[in-house]
């Protein structure tokens, strides 16, 4: 089947503009781009009206939750991954704190097979360090790889022992994997659950101090050096870790890294009271936390924007806030926050937020999408820069509403998502 994607704005490296395109898919792969100067023959192909849209490879988001299997009631394989394609991702890669957690070649091939059934974009499963992620024993890496897994994280937690993380890391490597790490230092954090900062003050609450996270990233980075293995940061929030990967980095240590949309944009400061849409994991950190991180990401320190998509019922948003799951759900509100925040305000071209949000997540776990290139996979979005309203829960393709950003006026909304040649979301048919 052909698909003609006529008229689109396609941003340019070397002009810093957007370029008026026509490109053609065929047989799931970017057959040819052509100027929009040129009128093609269409013939009897099936024809997308993109005049006037942002036409770009598709978004790629290498952190979400799924949460199926096992605790479908906040989201399931088939509502997550049209929650993600409604926000302009075609490829996503889900974390293994599932029920059971993602620890054996069965639970990766079940999210292979229902996706393939039910899902709509691209799903890249993630397996268990250890197993029942409890940090005790490694799961069988070799199997889960077989099985198609594509690294290996007990995101959720952290691996707690050097010595299991250090022998993780020592195996990935052997079998060319890598290892992705949320570092949480548990002495550290415990029945803590705002982070260290004015807002914690003001509330009389101890709160989770920023060596929780780093005392993992400086430990790792050494243990990764020693290894060899490709270690992968998750969303990193403070100046201490962004200061140890840097360095990391620049001894050529093989470490990459990530950060959340939240944690580009919200600090402490702007939490409005005891609310657990304000509750995720890592916690908001000061505004000098939140420079850094910026910082970081400008300078690739970081690599990448995931958006940790982390739902949670209503019901269990609800309870009390030391009680209520730590996350926030984030496909759906990504890439206009981030557009409205610093590309309308001029602090980022557009190419750069498009380049972390999908060529670097590419070329960090060499993914062959995420490129708008001739021969490339028919994985492509749509977005609406033009088009400017307030962020509507109640509208989300997710099963959860749980967000901090209900109501922002947000600009530059994804109209249409194409995976593998298909329309797998499209604005005007929801
Ligand atoms: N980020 C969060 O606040 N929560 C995540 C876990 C995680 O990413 O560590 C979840 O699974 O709910
Ligand atoms: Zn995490
Ligand atoms: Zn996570």
């Amino acid at each position: 089947m052909t698909l003609w994607i006529l008229n689109g704005n396609v941003w340019d490296e070397t002009s810093g503009s957007l370029l008026n395109k026509h490109v053609r898919l065929e047989a799931g792969q970017i057959a040819e781009i052509i100027d929009g100067a040129n009128t093609p023959d269409t013939g009897s192909a099936e024809v997308i009206d993109a005049a006037g849209k942002l036409l770009s490879a598709g978004l790629i988001d290498m952190h979400v939750h799924l949460r199926d299997p096992g605790f479908e009631y906040k989201e399931d394989i088939a509502t997550g991954t049209r929650s993600a394609a409604k926000g302009g991702f075609t490829t996503i890669a889900c974390m293994p704190n599932t029920r059971p957690s993602t620890d054996t070649p069965e639970t990766v091939k079940y999210i292979l097979d229902k996706n393939a059934s039910e899902g709509v974009v691209r799903v890249l499963p993630y397996a268990a360090i250890t197993k029942n992620q409890l940090g005790r024993e490694l799961t069988d890496f070799a199997a889960l790889k077989e099985a198609g897994a594509i690294g290996f994280t007990d995101d959720g937690v952290g691996v707690q022992s050097a010595q299991m993380m250090k022998d993780a890391m020592a195996l990935a490597k052997s079998m060319d994997m890598p290892v992705i790490a949320h570092c949480e230092d548990n002495t550290l954090v415990e029945g803590l659950f705002f982070s260290e900062g004015e807002f914690a003050r003001k509330n009389g609450l101890k709160g989770i101090p920023n060596e929780s996270e780093a005392i993992h990233v400086g430990r790792d980075a050494l243990l990764a050096e020693a290894t060899g293995v490709h270690y992968h940061v998750c969303h990193v929030s403070t100046e201490q870790s962004v200061r140890l990967i840097r360095l990391a980095k620049s001894i050529g240590v093989r470490i990459t890294a990530e950060v959340c949309p939240h944690h580009l944009v919200l600090s402490d400061e702007d939490i409005p009271g005891l609310d657990s849409n304000w509750k995720m994991n890592p916690p908001l950190r000061t505004p000098r936390d939140v420079q850094a991180v910026i910082e970081a990401l400008e300078d690739g320190t970081i690599d990448m924007i995931v958006t940790d998509h982390a739902p949670h019922s209503a019901e269990e948003k609800a309870r009390d806030i030391q009680l209520a799951p730590f996350g926030i759900v984030g496909f759906e509100t990504a890439f206009p926050l981030l557009y409205t925040k610093f590309v309308l305000t001029g602090k980022w071209t557009l190419g750069f937020l498009l380049q972390r949000m999908t060529s670097d997540p590419a070329r960090v776990f060499r993914l062959p999408t995420g490129r708008l290139e001739q021969g490339a996979p028919a994985d492509l979005t749509l977005i609406d820069l033009d088009s400017e309203r307030a962020v509507d829960p109640s509208t989300f393709a997710s099963k959860s509403n749980n967000t901090p950003f209900d109501g922002w006026k947000l600009q530059g909304w994804p109209v249409t998502t194409i995976v593998n040649g298909a329309v797998v979301y499209s604005e005007s048919a929801n």
